[in-house]
């Protein structure tokens, strides 16, 4: 534990001597004030738009609907733009993602063509401290071009010599870092995973003619943009950086935001690189905001695609609102990846993350993500297709005008018994690998991370509580049912991996937080939350 008020402690009992080099080359005093000033200055804004969410969850359960709001109607109709992008960030045709804390991952991404390399601290990483910190220090050899690997059989990984533009996605602002205390108070995760990237690498990042670059998960309202884009503010003043010079594309991944995405644009209009498509966390925040409402209700999970209105409407409406403002648009994350000794059914998921790419595209998508190496000459391939330019900003999309009620559009669709095991069997699974320190995981041929996770198990409370929870054949979906899949789907796994596996992993802490989940009434904001208290 390390306590910012009073002594700094570079000693961990439980950390081998390597791991407390890392530590110490990572919370150097100075790095450490500096994130005791940012905890101490922000914390209190953070909690207040924390209980901002809840309120506006009860008011949502007593039925005042998400709707554009009239406050903001100027912001919405004047004029204005975001500041210029820097060249670095102008085009962006292919995204790649992955964990901070695989350093081989690191190097694979920056080096696998992409135009962007999103580092990620959130739905893909599971944040126990040693993956933290792990991700630092990563970080830093890649901001300093020093990062290498060597894997078992002695293949040796380095940077080539052009290399993909950096961002790094922060935790978002439920999360805390427990491991570091300020004034008695665990820190804030998004403060603790900024401050130390921005700390440790502006200066060098500036050198090498790119910036100090973020993704902004999570985000629910233009006060929760308004507080990054003040932490910006003065980070650029402690750090002496020019103001602007710290850039962010938020991703719109909660139904509030998408009410809220030209506020958002405008708070952080300095420090704006544009907005992102979150289409996993946004499918899950559509559920969890609208779970106590009986007239919302969604399908199996493989049935809320892109093309379901909700998700169209909203992609449209992020498009518009982007190039209207000179920002980018990106979109989102196709969960399918290359799959090995199935050459059929390898080309089946390739032609599936062709086809969504092309609808991104001709939709006005100014660049998208891939989850995997082997996806990227693909997603290349159509945007050099359809976008001869850098980006496709200046270009006008006559789309209808997008209303409230395309945005809350209720799709349709059934259950099935398929739908429900599959929810159970993928949710048990990741958790397992998160609880082992894995955020990101191939689980029946698809890319799971913590927000697709989520749309697992926030289904299966759904359906349980619902009154027209029903299976299609007509079998109401209780309690009582899911208990007795848990068990098979334990069984299945056991008889899959074999017992050693099975006995050596998390598969029954799995399965017994995945109930918590689901069964209690009291619905929990994040699968990570109660995680993380059973992670290092
Ligand atoms: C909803 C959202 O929030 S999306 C954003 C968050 N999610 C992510 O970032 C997920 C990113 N993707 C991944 O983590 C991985 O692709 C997984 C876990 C899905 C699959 O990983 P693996 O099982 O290792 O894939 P596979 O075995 O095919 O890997 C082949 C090679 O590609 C590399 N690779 C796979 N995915 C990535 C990636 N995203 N970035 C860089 N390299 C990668 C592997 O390191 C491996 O390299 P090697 O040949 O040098 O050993
Ligand atoms: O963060 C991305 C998502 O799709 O969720």
């Amino acid at each position: 534990m390390y306590n910012l008020t009073t002594s700094i402690q570079y000693q961990d009992a439980e950390a081998t001597n390597e791991f407390q080099n890392d530590i110490k080359k990572i919370l150097t005093p100075e790095a450490m004030a500096f994130l005791k000033k940012l905890h101490v200055k922000f914390n209190t804004e953070r909690i207040r738009c924390l209980k901002q969410r809840q309120i506006r969850q009860k008011e949502i359960d007593n039925g005042k609907m998400p709707d554009f709001l009239p406050e903001t109607k100027s912001i919405r109709h004047d004029k204005w733009t975001i500041s210029p992008i820097p060249d670095d960030l102008k085009d962006r045709r292919v995204e790649i993602t992955g964990p901070a804390s695989d350093r081989k991952m690191v190097i694979n991404a920056l080096n696998s063509g992409a135009y962007v390399f999103m580092a990620d601290l959130e739905d893909a990483t599971s944040p126990t401290w040693q993956n933290i910190i792990q991700s630092q220090i990563n970080l830093i050899d890649a901001v300093n071009r020093n990062l290498t690997y060597t894997n078992e059989n002695g293949k040796h990984y380095t940077l080539n010599e052009k290399i993909a533009t950096l961002l790094v996605r922060p935790r978002g602002w439920h999360l805390e870092e427990k491991h570091v205390l300020v004034n008695g108070e665990k820190m804030s995760a998004s403060l603790f995973d900024f401050g130390l990237y921005l700390f440790h690498n502006a200066a060098q990042l500036l050198k090498n003619n790119s910036g100090p670059y973020f993704y902004l998960p999570k985000i629910e309202s233009r006060e929760e943009a308004r507080l990054w884009n003040d932490v910006f503010i003065f980070s650029e003043q402690e750090l002496g950086l020019q103001q602007g010079t710290i850039k962010a594309t938020v991703l719109i991944e909660t139904i509030l935001a998408a009410f809220e995405a030209d506020e958002i644009l405008y708070e952080l209009r300095e420090h704006s690189a544009g907005l992102n498509c979150g289409r996993w966390d946004y499918i899950f925040s559509y559920l969890k905001k609208f779970r106590n409402h009986q007239d919302f209700i969604l399908p199996d999970r493989s049935l809320v695609t892109m093309t379901v209105p909700f998700m169209k409407a909203y992609t449209q409406y992020v498009v518009e609102t982007c190039h209207k403002r000179k920002a980018h648009a990106i979109g989102g994350m196709a969960a399918q990846i290359p799959i090995k000794n199935n050459p059929k059914a390898n080309e089946e998921a390739l032609n599936k993350v062709k086809a969504d790419k092309t609808r991104e595209v001709i939709n006005g998508h100014d660049g998208s993500w891939v989850a995997h190496p082997g996806l990227v000459p693909i997603v290349l391939d159509v945007f050099n297709e359809h976008m001869p330019e850098a980006n496709q900003i200046d270009r006008q999309i006559e789309h209808k005008t997008i209303t409230a009620k395309d945005l809350l559009a209720i799709p349709e669709g059934p259950i099935t018994e398929e739908g429900l095991r599959m929810n159970i069997s993928v949710a048990i699974q990741y958790i397992e690998a998160w609880l082992g320190g894995k955020g990101a995981v191939p689980i029946y041929n698809l890319m799971e991370d913590a927000a697709t996770a989520e749309i697992s198990r926030a289904q299966v409370w759904q359906w349980i509580r619902h009154p027209q929870g029903f299976l299609e054949d007509g079998r109401k979906i209780t309690r009582n049912l899911v208990e007795q899949m848990i068990t098979v789907e334990l069984v299945d796994l056991k008889n899959s991996f074999g017992e050693e596996q099975f006995n050596n992993g998390n598969y029954e802490s799995a399965a017994r937080l995945f109930s918590q989940l689901v069964f209690n009434d009291e619905f929990e904001e994040f699968l990570t939350l109660p995680g993380y208290e059973r992670i290092d």
